[in-house]
This record gives C-alpha cells, structure tokens and sequence, in this order.
C-alpha cells in the first residue's frame, strides 16, 4: 500500500492578480482549479458535471508546506498540491511540518508540528496560555500585525465592496514608528489570551465558527496572502461598478503600549476533568475545554487579582461549576470590568439559576479582599446557549455601575451595557469619528447602536443636536443618566432597533446633518441603510468591528450617493485578527 505519510509538498504556485482584479467569475474558475484531484481524470469516461473531485491529502497525512498567507482569523494559508490547508499558528514566508486533521471539499486543517523555517516577523511567545483563547497573533511582531490588519481592511474593500483603494502611505502608523513597533513587541515574551471575542456570542466569533460550512476560498493572493469569503461576501458583481476614485486607507493606528489594554474579561468555570475543581480561565482555541489561568496580559492587572480571589471563594463555598454537556452546575463564567482611571471595580457572577448559596458570606470576602470593588452583581443565565449573559442582573453589593472616563467625560457603565473594551484606543477612534463628522456647532447628528451615549456625548460636544439609538434599555439608561451626569442637555436617547425608530423620527420630520453608525458584528440593517439613503444626510461616519460587513454596507451606501473618503483602521485588540475602522462618506 502506498505511504501517504511525510510528504513534502510546495506551494502549489496557483496566484491569481493583483487584490482588487479579481472577479466572481474568476474567482469561481479558480477555486474549480485549485485544492481538488478529480478522481477518474483523463478516462474520458465522465462527463464533466459528474467528475468526483478528491482532495490530495487524507485524514492523519504528515506534510511539509510553505505558508503563503493569513486568513482573516490569523490562522496559516499554505497549499499542498494546489489544495488550501489551514494552519493554525504558522506565518507567511515559513516552511512548517504538519499534520492534517480534518479535510473538506476545498480546503483543510492542519496541526503545525514543526516550523522548518521561521518567519524574520515571528516573536517568541514563552507564556502556555498563548495557543488559547482569542489571541491569534501574538506570534506575530506588532508592527507586523498593524500592516496585516490595513491590508485586510484594503482586500475586503476591493473584493467584496468592489472599491478601488489607493496606494499605501509610505513610512509609519501614527504616532509610533514601526520598527518601534517591533522593538517593543519583541520585548514581551510571555502573553496571554482573551479578545474581543468575549464580547460576542461565541457562535459568532468563536474560531471554530469562524471558517463556515461552504465557505469560498479564493486563490486571490494580495500582498498578504489568501482571502476567504465569508458571509459578507454575497456581492453581484454585475451591480458593482468602480467607483470612479480611490478610497485613501490609513496605517493602523497602534498603541504605544499593546498589552493589558483590556478593561473587561469574561472568564467561563468549568470542572477539571480529573479532580472535579471549579476552574476558570480562557477556552482552548476551537473548543470548549477551559485552560484554568487567573492571568492574560491583554486584560488590566485587577483582573488576574479579582479571578484569582473569585475561584478561592467560590471553591471555598463549595459552588458547583457549570457543565455545559449536563446543563448541570450553577457558576458559568465571572466578568470583571474596571474603570481605567477611576480603578473602580465590578464582579459579575453568572449563574445557571436565581439562588446563590453562602451568597453573604462570598460578598463579605470578595469586599474584604478587593478593596476596589465597587460593585458585585449577579447575572441569571439558565438558557443553554453559547451567548455569556442572561437577561436578568442583580446587584448583590454596592451600586450598579462602575464610573470611568473617556476624554474628559464621564461615564457610568452598568453589567450588560456595551463599553468599548479597550479605552486608550477608544478615545483614538472617537476623537477620529469627531473629525471626520465634520461638525462646526449648528449639526443635528444622529447616533445610531449607540451603546450607553459614549460617541454620543462626544459628538454633543461640537454639534447643535444629537439623537442616539439603542436596543438594549440598559443602555439607554445609562446613556441618559450620563448626558446628566456631563450636564449635556442637547442630546435625546430612544430605546429600539435602529431600523425601527430611525424611519419614525424621519416621519416626524427629523432631518439629520450628520449621521454616525456603530453597529454590531453583522452590520447595518438593510432598512436603516435605505432610510440613511432616504434622509441624504450631508455626511456619514461608519465605525465598524467587521470588515467584511463594513465593505458590503459601504457598497450599498456608495451606490446610493455616497463617496467613501477615507478609512482609519484603529488597533483597538493588538494580538487578535480583529480590527475596528472609522470610515468618512461625503455626500456625493
Ligand atoms: C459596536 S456597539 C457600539 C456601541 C457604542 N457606539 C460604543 O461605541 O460604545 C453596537 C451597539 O449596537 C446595539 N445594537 C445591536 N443591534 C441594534 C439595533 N438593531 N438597533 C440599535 N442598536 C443595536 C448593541 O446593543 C450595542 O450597544
């Protein structure tokens, strides 16, 4: 029988042209010719439509491959035979031994075994927790990661918003050189895990979701590497003219300092398989076995304290962690949130039912033991899902809210309410919104998704009226309760879905200078983008989490009479393949 193992495999030289040339219709040509053998080829015996396509590698099969690319999760793109596989962990420009664990039609995963040649770009990353949790690129120098978030920003522009991007800036990211990048990531060597994607359902970002069922991959080679289509990419072609001009796409701009940036963790408990002992920490890459670590070098230092003093107490009180398998078990994860200049802390318990044993004396000692605790709450999440919080939250000690500070305005931020994540960057990407809202005092603005009012109040500051929409009533409350607290009195909040109340207020007869939109992953709304289209605002600010979804929405609003100006990438999670962009559109 023939040996399928160890084979050493080049990449299979399958480029198509430039990023940006590319075509449905080529792109579907391609993937035809790439990744697959079609078994019975040259027989003649077949007609075309019934070849049966095989791919050259099996189940448990050793390779040798060159990485060729990134794909927009940060994971390795190298080709065997033509045929994609997927690395996790491996850096274009290396050669990697690996082992294929699981083949699809068009593609497949593989376990790096060994890197035969190593990327110049590759840092050394000692702490265990790194291959854990959301942390895709920690292997990756920094200044490095900033020029792959822009070009993945550029790929999804011209592949799936069909835009032409003008050539990159020479020389740096604001602010801080890249070579200063890199000297100052090269310095850490141990890291962390965490991302943004604890702020999402899992469902949604977890990287075993990430690469979707049917998922089209195309041989479209930019200077990066190998885009993925993903859902965001349902574009027709024949409605997608160019633009007639080149979209300016700044540096990322990074952060002096990439690390303990996070102002909130969302930790999952579990049981250790062996011993049964609540544990708590980061899910392994992939998968929902929990590494139990108080430490991520991504979130701030209270954290590691505050998880490390939560899982003594618990364990303690004898609290039975929950196991997702049984639906059995109460503690499901701990959230910690703190105020980056106020220092103020709050614990969240999530708990798989109302009743909280010894729920007196775990208050006592977590208030004895954290003495910048400011609030403790509980939130009841008994649903079997993957989304972290229930609807129902309780304070079990102090206020409802922590207090921190964006700029110079104030904010009171409660459990479920959406806070950016990471402050520093925060005040980046707002004071960016600001200026590419244009705003000289006599603007009505609308802020669409607008959280607990932090774009809002922003915006209030420069313009004559602001209106802020948001579906989750918390929020809303909290965003009034901080117009109060700044004394702004020009802003006005509704509670709603963005799509729904944004039509009212035009029937009302609302008209808007400027409006800003901040929406979730999926983008906006097809209704609300049609009304914004309907309410020709002057100008429109796009801050966007998903590239994919910014460039589909961006199409649209292009076609309806918007020029896209300028894009600014914002590094607001360094060490993740997320990347957050401010976008300016002028009426055309
Ligand atoms: C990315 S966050 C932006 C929040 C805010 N602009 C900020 O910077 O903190 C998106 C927000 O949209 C809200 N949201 C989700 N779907 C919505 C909808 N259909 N209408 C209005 N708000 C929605 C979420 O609750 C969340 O607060």
């Amino acid at each position: 029988m023939k040996d399928r193992r160890s084979r050493k495999y080049k990449q299979g030289g399958q480029r198509s042209g430039r990023a940006g040339q590319d075509s449905r219709k080529k792109q579907g040509a391609a993937v035809e010719g790439i990744g697959v053998r079609q078994a019975g080829q040259g027989t003649g015996s077949r007609s075309a439509s019934k070849k049966v396509l095989t791919a050259p590698v099996q189940k448990n099969d050793q390779v040798e491959l060159e990485i060729i690319g990134l794909t927009h999760d940060g994971e390795g793109v190298g080709r065997v035979e033509g045929f994609t596989l997927f690395v996790q962990g491996a850096l274009p420009g290396e050669t990697v031994r690996a082992h294929v664990l699981k083949v699809k039609k068009q593609y497949g995963y593989a376990k790096m075994i060994e890197r035969l040649q190593n990327s110049p770009n590759r840092v050394d990353i000692e702490h265990p927790a790194h291959y854990y949790g959301g942390c895709q690129l920690q292997h990756l120098a920094y200044g490095e990661q900033l020029r792959w978030k822009r070009q993945h920003v550029v790929d999804v522009l011209e592949r799936i918003g069909k835009f032409e991007v003008a050539q990159e800036d020479e020389g740096a990211s604001e602010g801080l050189t890249l070579e200063e990048h890199d000297s100052f990531a090269g310095d850490h060597t141990s890291s962390s895990s965490d991302s943004e994607a604890a702020e999402k359902p899992e469902a949604e970002l977890d990287g075993k979701h990430s690469i979707a069922e049917g998922t089209v991959i195309s041989t479209q080679d930019s200077s990066r590497g190998v885009s993925i289509h993903d859902e965001a990419d349902n574009t027709d072609e024949d409605k997608c003219e160019k633009s007639g001009y080149a979209i300016k796409v700044h540096p990322t701009i990074g952060m002096d300092n990439p690390w303990r940036y996070r102002n909130k963790s969302q930790m999952p408990i579990g049981a250790d398989d062996k011993t049964g002992e609540l544990i708590g920490g980061y899910y392994v890459k992939a998968s929902h076995r929990i590494i139990d670590t108080d430490v991520s070098l991504i979130q701030h230092e209270m954290h590691d304290e505050a998880m490390r003093v939560v899982k003594q107490v618990v364990r303690k009180y004898g609290i039975i962690p929950y196991d997702e398998e049984s639906h059995h078990g109460l503690l499901r994860h701990v959230i910690m949130r703190v105020g980056f200049r106020t220092k103020e802390l709050m614990v969240v318990l999530v708990t798989n039912g109302d009743k909280l044993p010894y729920q007196t004396e775990i208050v006592n000692e977590l208030v004895q033991a954290l003495p910048n605790l400011k609030s403790i709450c509980q939130n009841v999440n008994t649903k079997r899902t993957n989304v972290i919080m229930g609807d129902k939250t309780r304070v079990l000690w102090g206020e409802e809210y922590i207090t921190d500070y964006i700029g110079d305005i104030e904010f009171k931020i409660s459990a479920r309410s959406f806070y950016q994540v990471n402050p520093v960057q925060t005040e980046v990407l707002y004071d960016k919104a600001v200026e590419y809202a244009g705003l000289t005092g006599e603007e009505t603005v609308i802020d669409a998704y607008c959280g607990i009012g932090t774009i809002s109040l922003f915006l209030a500051k420069k313009a004559k009226r602001v209106y802020g929409v948001e579906i989750v009533e918390e929020a809303i409350q909290d965003a009034r309760r901080n117009a109060e607290l700044n004394g702004i009195e020009h802003v006005e909040f509704a509670v709603g879905a963005a799509e729904v109340v944004i039509p009212q207020w035009k029937e009302q007869g609302i008209e808007a200078d400027v409006i800003v939109v901040d929406p979730p992953r999926k983008g906006c709304d097809p209704a609300l983008l049609d009304t914004m289209l309907a309410m020709r605002p002057e100008r429109i600010v796009y801050v966007s989490c998903n590239p994919s979804t910014l460039a589909r929405d961006l199409r649209i609003l292009a076609d309806g009479g918007y020029a896209v100006k300028e894009v600014q990438p914002v590094d607001m999670f360094p060490h993740t393949s997320h990347v957050e962009c401010c976008v300016s559109l002028v009426r055309k």
